[in-house]
């Protein structure tokens, strides 16, 4: 999983008419190397079937697939791992249950990075770097400074979130981030593959600040 740069989530809101399986994939298509579903407004039938669908598209691509917030569905459909937030059920718990599978946790300031961490979770989310449309209950925008921080103290792979956009990427990028997640950018883009390509085009051709080149390699 160290490999990945660029990771996409689900938001059917975004793109209406478009079917969600069809969307992520010109977004693997265009470079996302990790799918999340993340759906809270499904009811649970609905959401196993997405569930199965995105499953079969990333075997298809070989890429990684995360469910969001809910351990027993990704045990279900065999995915790859589940993103848990600081509110969620707690690592230890769903380490027990996840075993070796993959678990990312949300992290919000540099205290529960180093705590996700030292608990072992597998990758931190980071942010919400600036404001997001996509969701109402989340910290107010962290900034850049707390993306530096993670990318000078913390070795597990860190992936930015929230509000990032191509044309605020490179600042993202310049602050230290290695790894870069977005949702309405991708999946709300009118060409979503070529959106994706050029996330990866920015990541690859990152600019360094001096002092901001972190751990992660
Ligand atoms: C990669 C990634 N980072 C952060 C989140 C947010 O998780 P959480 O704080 O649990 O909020 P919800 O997504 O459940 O609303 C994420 N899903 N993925
Ligand atoms: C799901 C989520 N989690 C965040 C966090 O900071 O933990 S920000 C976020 C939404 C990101 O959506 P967009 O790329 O459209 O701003
Ligand atoms: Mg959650």
């Amino acid at each position: 999983m160290n490999q990945f740069q660029l990771y996409g989530i689900t938001d059917e809101r975004f793109h209406p008419g478009r079917d969600i399986v069809e969307v992520m994939e010109q977004a693997i298509l265009g470079g996302v190397s990790i799918v999340q579903l993340r759906d809270k407004w499904s009811a649970p039938d609905e959401l196993l079937h997405k569930a199965r669908r995105l499953r079969e598209l990333t075997r298809k691509h070989e890429v990684l697939f995360i469910v969001n917030d809910h351990v027993e569905l990704a045990l279900e459909v065999d995915a790859d791992g589940v993103h848990l937030g600081q509110d969620d059920l707690s690592l230890a718990e769903a380490r027990k249950q996840m075993k070796s599978k993959l678990i990312g946790i949300s992290t919000h300031r540099i205290e529960e990075a180093i705590a996700a961490q030292r608990e072992g979770a597998d990758y931190i989310g980071v942010g919400p770097v600036y404001a997001t449309q996509t969701k109402s209950d989340v910290v107010a925008p962290v900034g850049l400074s707390y993306v530096s921080e993670v990318a000078a103290e913390i070795d597990i792979p860190a992936v930015a979130i929230g509000g990032i956009k191509l044309h605020n990427v490179a600042d993202v990028l310049q602050a230290g981030a290695r790894r870069i997640c977005a949702v309405t950018e991708i999946v709300g883009s009118p060409q979503v593959r070529q959106t994706c390509e050029a996330f990866i085009h920015a990541i690859r051709n990152q600019a360094v600040a001096p002092g901001a080149s972190g751990r992660q390699g």
